[in-house]
């Protein structure tokens, strides 16, 4: 069997209750991503998006289970793992633009100043923002900051990136022109991402799979939705496309609904569901008594 390019397989996290005892936060957690897909992770506040996305990262360990990128077992932070946070960490006294050729000249040390700054550039053009390039983070927007921070995220082509919540902190105008611009660095660049978002909307215009969360503690991955949905996807057209109510009305009857009782596959994988192509778990399935839905996405 062809292995993905990302495979996990039974991360739980278990951490101090505060009362002498342990919190399992989530347990055997088991997903894989294929090189170019974009998934974004849905779940109830605490059920332990971050903490997955942060041992994925290498900046925390699991408790329990492996984690194999092109088929080496990740362990610590790397560069080919890029993250990007809620609240852009950029350098304060760096320019947009420097910013981001500090992070190019770490990633590529044997680039020449002029191949540093003309990537660095495209990338900055691709979030709009080659205007703003001399800069510095003080003299921006916070929008304008996440953008950079977006750009240079892409700019060193990590083989993974990682969006903790990267639009949480910003007024919902905003965030639809960053939402925007994401679409378009990916169509361009179509990296692997993996993207925690509360926001069902934004989560449908920017994924190929939405991964379901269950709520903590002991959460699991339940559900892996696929978003049926042609590219290029723009925000001012895609809700005019049926499918996209389809899923829409799925997840959110997930959240309300059926968190706390969705279960995935007896293996433990996510069960795969397509609303819009009406594939999606039987009443029975939350019991694991029934036979599981139609796989429709490996
Ligand atoms: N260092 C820690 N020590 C003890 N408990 C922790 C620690 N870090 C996280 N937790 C607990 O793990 C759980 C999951 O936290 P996490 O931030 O991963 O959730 P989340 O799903 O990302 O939440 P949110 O959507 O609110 O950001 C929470 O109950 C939190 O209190």
């Amino acid at each position: 069997m062809s292995k993905s390019f990302l495979e996990v397989d039974g991360l739980s996290r278990v951490y101090p209750d505060g009362q002498g005892g342990e919190l399992t936060v989530f347990e055997d957690i088991r997903f894989s991503l294929e090189k170019g897909e974009f998934v974004c992770i849905i779940g109830h506040s605490g059920c332990g998006k971050s903490t997955i996305l942060n041992v994925l990262a290498g900046l925390d360990e699991a408790s329990e289970g492996n984690l194999v990128m092109s088929g080496k077992e990740v362990k610590g932070p790397s560069l080919d793992r890029g993250v990007v946070f809620q609240n852009y960490s950029l350098l304060p006294w760096k320019s947009a633009l420097k910013n981001i050729t500090f992070a190019v000249q770490a990633r590529w040390p044997a680039w020449s100043k002029d191949q540093v700054r003309e990537h660095s550039e495209r990338y900055l053009k691709m979030v709009g923002l080659d205007h703003a390039m001399h800069r510095k983070p003080s003299q921006l927007s916070g929008g304008m900051r996440q953008r950079v921070s977006i750009a240079r995220a892409f700019a060193t082509q990590p083989e993974l990136l990682l969006l903790d919540e990267p639009f949480g902190a910003l007024d919902a105008l905003t965030r639809g022109v960053i939402q925007d611009e994401l679409v378009k660095i990916w169509e361009e660049t179509r990296q692997t991402v993996f993207m925690i978002t509360h926001d069902v909307d934004e989560a449908i215009l920017l994924s190929d799979r939405i991964f379901l969360m269950s709520n903590g503690p002991n959460a699991r991955i339940a559900e892996s939705v696929s978003v049926e949905l042609p590219h290029p996807r723009a925000r001012a057209t895609i809700f005019q496309n049926p499918a996209y109510h389809k899923i829409r009305d799925y997840l959110v009857d997930f959240l309300v609904n059926r968190s706390s009782t969705a279960l995935p596959e007896k293996n433990g994988a996510p069960r795969a569901v397509a609303p819009a192509s009406g594939v999606t778990p039987s009443p029975d399935d939350n019991a694991q008594s029934a036979s599981p839905a139609k796989a429709v996405n490996a």
